[in-house]
């Protein structure tokens, strides 16, 4: 990847958040084990509502896509977010022996809400350009922080399923798949939608960083 990449530019406004949620204790937690089963549950049910808005995103990105290559993955992403929502989240909460209903009881969070309406927003009114500057925080932070916690070794071996998922080869094809795309797009937006591209990444990575710290303080609505 060239430093003149547009996926490059983009980190760029993202890059100093990308820091602090390497710094978070959640993650620590993670890595070391010490994060509590409360925090983990909680961050695995505010993640199932997160995916189930993220992959209608993502299907609205498809769905906006210029060329069929992308409506293809972009759509396949949709698919398999809802795959890791049932199979990954259903089945760490089962071992936490919380069912699907626990899910629905809680609902989104603050945090959550405020994330998916974003994300929805943006990939249903903004440019297809701005709808995939606004996806990608979600995918490259997870696989960067993936392989960041995979060099870390967990000793928990529930922490060590969801980090082995997205520290994994196929989860970096994917991502890199998207990266591809996204330099793809790097000649053909111009200065104001460029700047309103900068700004969803960096609301997106800066909201990467509320949802771990939503899930470590176990964030519920004031009121
Ligand atoms: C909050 C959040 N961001 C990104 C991903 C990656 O899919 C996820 N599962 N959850
Ligand atoms: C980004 C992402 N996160 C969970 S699934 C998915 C789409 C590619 O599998």
């Amino acid at each position: 990847m060239s430093s003149s990449s547009f996926s490059a530019e983009l980190w760029q406004s993202g890059a100093p958040v990308y820091v602090q949620i390497l710094r978070h204790p959640f993650l620590a937690g993670l890595a070391d084990g010490t994060l509590s089963r409360a925090a983990f549950s909680y961050f695995l049910i505010q993640d199932s509502h997160y995916l189930r808005a993220y992959s209608r995103a993502l299907a609205l990105v498809a769905a906006r896509s210029p060329a069929e290559d992308t409506v293809r993955m972009f759509a396949q992403h949709a698919s398999e977010a809802i795959e890791v929502e049932r199979e990954l989240h259903g089945g760490l909460l089962a071992q936490l022996g919380l069912g699907a209903d626990a899910v629905d009881d809680a609902g989104p969070g603050p945090t959550t809400t405020a994330y998916m309406s974003y994300l929805t927003a943006v990939c249903a009114t903004g440019s297809y350009a701005e709808a995939v500057a606004t996806v990608l925080p979600c995918y490259w932070i997870y696989r960067d922080v993936g392989r960041e916690l995979l060099r870390r070794s967990s000793p928990d071996p529930l922490y060590r399923t969801w980090i082995e998922t997205y520290g994994s080869a196929e989860f970096d094809a994917v991502v890199e798949a998207v990266l591809t795309v996204t330099d793809a797009l790097g000649d053909q937006v111009g200065p104001a939608e460029r700047q309103r591209c900068h700004q969803h990444f960096a609301a997106t990575t800066r909201y990467e960083w509320m949802f771990w710290d939503a899930a470590h303080r176990q964030l519920s609505w004031p009121v």
